[in-house]
């Protein structure tokens, strides 16, 4: 066994948009090899590491990525060489430090976080472990739990062609014995959706993200009929499957501060948003709400979470975009108590695995997560296995993308029996 890193090999392929992504291998001196591609946000948050793309019209409309490529095989290439794949902290530091930008601006987070998930793989083959194995070891844990997933059912916002103002309606089988389990209620309900908007004469056509996209008028409309879909697949709402809610704010925020509710035909201030989502709470089983305000609205996240925050998880993702330092602000401003977990917003793998590290030190919930345009790299179930996240935000049961971190979650609990999460890796539960 020969750890070292020998060569990066880097190449444009497409994500599930069909638009350029990222996509690393990286060999090691003993030949062991590992490859990794990067996913793609559409409702992004502002302080994210920065994905570079080409600028060039002439080629995808601007959105080649073949600069960071170009970056991976030539200045991280040489970088790496001679670098110890079983030290991921090393490697993604050496990174870090190349591009000497506070968001890998220079070479690309896409460039850098390809490489450095490929890197894990190339060590885990290396040391003939499966990569959650390999995930936990960086973490330094000594357990492993099998994620609750968060799945789309209903979808509107940017991913939606803003047919709902809300961007996800969400299901979580929180009774689920085990990740098989879990899986095949997902399957009942997303069904049950389709057959559901079918029934009401409502599109059943397919969202970025695999829910369906009935284009309802209110919020309230979208809660109910998520009832009306878990009774059809014979499932008991707030009992088998609980409600989780993806309102994206930041994407509905105009210069003003206010929020555009623009099916509804208002705006709402964060007054009204916060009395808006409190009343959803107390009427419906909604057991998580995750960007219901804006990434910047820092005292009305404070007062929402006051508010609601001991009976609800309430889940930062634009606000603190995988990011220590707005995490750390977050936990001392008394603001969210959960925070979702995306890769190529914080840059590194082993960033990543930090970044969960201290929400959970801080008693936060943890969500990994994929994004809108991904790829067929299920690295992601691997991460929330190893690092005992124990909720995962995947996408429906539909495209292929999705569908493989699914399968990889099924075959890890095959490999390791690890006990499902249920309910009690939610916080703020009643
Ligand atoms: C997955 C999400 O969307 P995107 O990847 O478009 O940011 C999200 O907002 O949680
Ligand atoms: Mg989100």
């Amino acid at each position: 066994m020969n750890t070292q890193i020998s060569a990066v090999r880097a190449r444009q392929i497409l994500d599930s948009r069909g638009r350029p992504t990222v996509e690393a291998d990286v060999t090691l001196a003993d030949g062991s090899f590992g490859r990794a591609s990067v996913p793609s946000g559409a409702s992004t948050g502002s302080a994210e590491a920065h994905e570079l793309r080409d600028g060039d019209a002439t080629t995808y409309a601007g959105l080649g990525v073949l600069k960071a490529v170009a970056h991976a095989n030539s200045e991280i290439a040489a970088a790496l060489a001679g670098l110890d794949a079983r030290e991921q902290h090393k490697v993604d530091l050496a990174m870090r430090s190349l591009d000497g930008t506070p968001q890998l601006a220079r070479l690309g987070a896409n460039a850098v976080l390809a490489v450095s998930i490929a890197v894990a793989r190339a060590a885990a083959a290396s040391l003939r472990q499966p990569l959650f194995e390999r995930v936990r070891e960086i973490a330094g844990l000594s357990g492993l739990s099998m994620p609750v997933p968060m799945v789309n059912i209903l979808s509107g916002g940017l991913h939606a062609g803003r047919g709902m103002d809300v961007q996800d309606f969400l299901a979580m089988p929180v009774r689920a014995t085990s990740i098989a389990d879990a899986i095949h209620i997902i399957s009942r309900v997303r069904n049950a959706a389709t057959e559901e908007a079918r029934a009401r004469g409502l599109p059943t056509l397919l969202a970025d993200e695999g829910g369906v996209s009935p284009g309802l008028p209110s919020g309230r409309d979208a809660l109910e009929m998520m009832l009306r879909i878990t009774e059809r697949a014979g499932l008991k709402p707030g009992d088998d499957v609980v409600i989780a809610i993806d309102v994206a704010a930041a994407s509905l925020q105009q210069p003003d501060g206010s929020y555009a509710l623009t099916r509804e035909g208002r705006t709402a201030n964060a007054v009204e948003m916060t009395e808006m989502l409190a009343g959803w709470v107390r009427d419906y089983p909604v057991v998580s709400i995750e960007d219901g305000l804006g990434e910047e609205d820092w005292s009305a996240w404070a007062e929402l979470t006051q508010q609601v925050g001991h009976r609800t998880q309430l889940v930062g993702d634009d606000l603190f975009t995988t990011h220590p330092d707005r995490l750390a602000r977050g936990v001392r401003e008394r603001v969210a108590n959960g925070v979702l977990v995306k890769a190529n917003q914080n840059g590194t793998l082993s960033g990543t695995i930090d970044l969960i590290a201290q929400a959970k030190a801080a008693g936060y919930a943890t969500i990994v997560s994929a994004r809108s345009g991904e790829t067929e790299d299920a690295f992601m179930s691997d991460l929330a296995v190893g690092s005992g996240a124990g909720q995962i935000k995947i996408g429906s049961l539909r495209t292929s993308s999705t569908v493989a971190k699914y399968n990889q979650l099924l075959r890890i609990e095959e490999a390791c029996s690890a006990p499902y999460a249920g309910i009690s890796a939610l916080v703020g539960r009643p």
